[in-house]
């Protein structure tokens, strides 16, 4: 069993626990997509407030996530990105409901999306975005997802990994696309993965590099064919927060 696999089989249980909610209204902020548009020549930055990983183990467990939110909002980020998974990540979704409440950005649920039941969750804790990945569904579970989470009002950010991936996120109608640079298989990371899947860019639909920016040096190197960065790590494990996001919003060519 692969560590997709595991995590997989850890969130069927979860789910089935999960109180099924009566979804509320989203949210109301600028979009992403929209703060996208509005900053072209910068790359923009999903800073996330991560706390642990399954292939790092603890990354920032005292982590004052009010605080780490507001660092990344003072650093003019586009979004922030709450990892809520309990058995992996050392998330919840408290966290991801006190950084909607206290911020006016665009506010991603990074989970392993897998029913509706977390998607109604996310929209009544106030994220703005939710993150729906190739590898963890079926092709018509992630179509009936995709399409309940963007007639609901969400942003869906649609995470692919090789060219067959990208092409079912192109295929189901995304027009936000994540190339995530960690293999979720083996936890293997290359920046190699953004860049080679550059070449299938669609016009049309916004691309994100995710994992694996550490500085400015990585940033550069995506910079000209990915819109932003999602990043987690990094900024976990700086004091100042702040500064090391915004070192990260690197020029873009674009002129
Ligand atoms: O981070 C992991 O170890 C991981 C393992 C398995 C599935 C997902 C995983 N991470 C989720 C993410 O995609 C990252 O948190 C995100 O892209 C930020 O990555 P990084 O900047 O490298 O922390």
């Amino acid at each position: 069993m692969d560590f997709l696999e595991k995590i997989l089989l850890e969130k069927e249980k979860e789910v089935a626990k999960m109180p099924l909610e009566k979804v509320g209204k989203v949210r109301k902020t600028t979009s992403f997509i929209e703060r996208l548009r509005k900053n072209e020549q910068n790359l923009q930055i999903i800073a996330e407030v991560k706390r642990a990983s399954p292939s790092l183990g603890a990354i920032n467990m005292e982590v004052d996530v009010l605080n780490q939110a507001k660092q990344y909002e003072q650093a003019n980020v586009s979004a922030i990105s709450v990892l809520t998974d309990p058995v992996f990540f050392k998330g919840n979704i408290e966290d991801l409901r006190l950084v909607a409440k206290n911020v006016e950005l665009p506010v991603l649920n990074k989970d392993f999306i897998i029913d509706e039941k977390q998607v109604n969750r996310a929209v009544n804790a106030g994220a703005t975005m939710i993150l729906l990945i190739v590898a963890a569904l079926s092709k018509e579970r992630l179509q009936v997802l995709y399409e309940y989470a963007t007639s609901i009002g969400l942003e869906v950010l649609v995470e692919v990994h090789n060219e067959e991936e990208l092409a079912v996120a192109h295929s189901i109608g995304g027009n936000l696309i994540g190339v995530n640079n960690r293999n979720l298989k083996t936890f293997e990371v290359s920046i190699e993965t953004s860049l080679h899947l550059a070449k299938l860019q669609k016009s049309g639909v916004f691309y994100i590099s995710e994992s694996g920016i550490k500085s400015a040096v990585e940033a550069k190197k995506v910079a000209e064919n990915y819109r932003a960065v999602l990043v987690g790590e990094a900024l976990m494990k700086e004091k100042d927060a702040k500064t090391a996001a915004s070192r990260l919003q690197v020029r873009r060519n674009v002129d």
